[in-house]
């Protein structure tokens, strides 16, 4: 598990850590990592450091010091350094050590002469130092012109700690922030690292150890690994049988949405449930038994007539919504399914359904619900753009407030229950953003929850699977092919595939 922290929580750590620590010890481990990562970028695409030419863009802090550390021992190493001295006051230490073997430090404040935009443009490489942890708010000028500056350069763009601009506790971006292609992270991972939109900012995430781990608290947000999702995912075993493995029911789709159920019955099946059972009105039915004649269906004339899935048979876990309707009908379907004792999965239509009458989650077993940032925002009451710009806080919110675990879809999916770290999923690709994959991520879910999972693994579970299955889709396997578009079927498809690598 790649578990993340706010800045208070790792300053905290880092209080402890130097207290036990001759002055300088953690920010010369900082700047050695830093400088050895950029030292191999250097040599990466030059073939070597020596005559290289790099650019510091240093704030006041201490992330400015690290900056200007590694800098130097670039600088030793025959680069030509540069140093944008943009705060009001500048790590002496680290400015001294840099001038002392030869690199420059020009004083650039506002306004921005035209000197900083070509030294940003044409070096080699550029080091953001300008804030780290430290950061609050918006980039103030010349901060700001400087990170977006950075998205002009034709070098490599390495951050410090994390990208200015971004709010490390967070992920949130209010305004410019630097754009970076590899982040160096000192001690531990900060959640503005993993969760978008900061995420998108930091590029590859280099992590340098100063020895921060034995100083940090529980974390507040964590990544499972491939390693850690395989531990959670059912497998047979000799005893198994269909009933074992798990049962899950779908009730989704209607006559006039057809496609979303063939998909969650699609992403159900090739999870590897012991059994799908598929309940919806004679179309969908009809198209499912179709495409996946492995399902067990049952027709509902008349959801209004008496208990819609009273004889479906026994499942340890029910989908509930992709394509439902929304309608007297779906309402008398959701009521009947959440009315049920096992584990239910809401997505889509039924998501609609529950924003409008909050009553149906009022129930004692598990609920796991699966909205994107606009289906969040109706059940919230909180413009869609907020949610985008919080995710973190939004999804924590969302479990407290509706007493249920959520899985927020999007660029980075995050899982909330309360009281545990929020989970993040670092799986995906924007490729996925294409109609039908949340149908597909319902059936998986499902799938696990069905086999004994809680809310809070089968969701992380299924995203993992899911966005890996989409990564082998996209390039036909993991080996580095060119990327093609892909359909959501092509990722239930690619379940069998991305279990079998996992
Ligand atoms: N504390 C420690 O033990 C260590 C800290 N390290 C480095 O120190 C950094 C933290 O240093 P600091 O606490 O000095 O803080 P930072 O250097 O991150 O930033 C603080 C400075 O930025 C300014 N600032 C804050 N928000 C701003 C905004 N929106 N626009 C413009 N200026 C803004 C503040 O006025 C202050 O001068 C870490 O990110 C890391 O890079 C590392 O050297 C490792 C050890
Ligand atoms: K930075």
């Amino acid at each position: 598990m790649r578990t993340a922290y706010t800045s208070d929580q790792i300053r905290a750590a880092e209080l402890a850590l130097m207290a036990k620590l001759p002055e300088g010890t953690l920010m010369g481990r900082a700047a050695a990592g830093l400088a050895a990562v950029c030292a191999g970028l250097l040599t990466g695409v030059r073939g070597r450091v020596y005559g290289s030419h790099v650019v510091l863009l240093i704030g006041s802090g201490d992330n400015g010091g690290d900056a200007l550390y590694a800098g130097a021992r670039l600088a030793r190493r025959g680069a030509r350094v540069v140093a944008v001295l943009a705060g009001s006051r500048v790590h002496e230490g680290g400015l001294a050590a840099l001038r002392a073997v030869g690199g420059r430090a020009t004083d650039l404040r506002v306004p921005i002469p035209e000197q900083a935009r070509e030294l940003i443009l044409e070096a080699d490489l550029v080091v953001d130092g300008l804030v780290g942890i430290g950061g609050s708010g918006a980039l103030r000028e010349p901060y700001a012109t400087l990170a977006g500056l950075t998205a002009q350069a034709s070098g490599l763009v390495v951050a410090v700690d994390v990208p200015s601009g971004v709010d490390a506790s967070t992920g949130g971006v209010d305004g410019a922030a630097v754009r970076a292609q590899v982040t160096v992270t000192f001690g531990a991972y900060k959640n503005g690292l993993l969760i978008d939109p900061g995420a998108r900012f930091a590029g590859a995430v280099e992590f340098v150890d100063i020895g921060l781990g034995p100083y940090l608290p529980d974390p507040g947000v964590a990544a499972p690994t491939g390693e850690d999702v395989a531990d959670l995912l059912p497998r047979p075993g000799a005893e198994s049988d269909k009933y074992r493995r798990g049962v899950v029911g779908i009730a989704a789709g209607s006559d006039r949405y057809t496609g979303a159920a063939v998909l969650a019955v699609g992403g159900a099946v090739r999870a590897g449930a012991g059994m799908v059972r598929f309940v919806s009105s004679a179309e969908p039915v009809r198209l499912v038994r179709a495409r996946w004649p492995e399902a067990v269906t049952t027709i509902v004339a008349d959801p209004l007539g008496g208990n819609p899935v009273e004889e479906v048979g026994r499942v340890q876990a029910w989908v509930l919504g992709p394509g439902l309707g929304t309608g007297a009908e779906a309402h008398a379907v959701a009521r009947a399914v959440l009315s049920t004792q096992v584990p239910v999965l809401v997505d889509a239509d039924g998501l609609t359904l529950i924003a409008r009458d909050r009553g149906l989650l009022r129930r004692d077993a598990p609920t796991l619900i699966t909205p994107h940032a606009g289906e969040l925002s109706r059940l919230l009451g909180v413009p869609r753009e907020r949610i985008e710009a919080r995710r973190l806080e939004h999804v924590r919110r969302a479990a407290a407030e509706l007493g249920v675990t959520v899985l927020l879809k999007g660029s980075t999916t995050l899982v909330a229950e309360e009281d545990r770290p929020v989970r993040v999923n670092t799986t995906g690709t924007p490729w996925l953003a294409t109609g039908g994959t949340g149908d597909v991520l319902a059936g998986i879910a499902g799938t696990l929850l069905a086999g004994g999972l809680s809310c809070y693994d089968a969701a992380s579970g299924a995203a993992y699977v899911h966005g890996l299955a989409a990564r082998l889709a996209v390039r036909g396997d993991l080996a580095g092919r060119a990327e093609a578009p892909i359909a959501a079927l092509d990722v239930a498809q690619a379940l069998p595939e991305a279990l079998r690598v996992l």
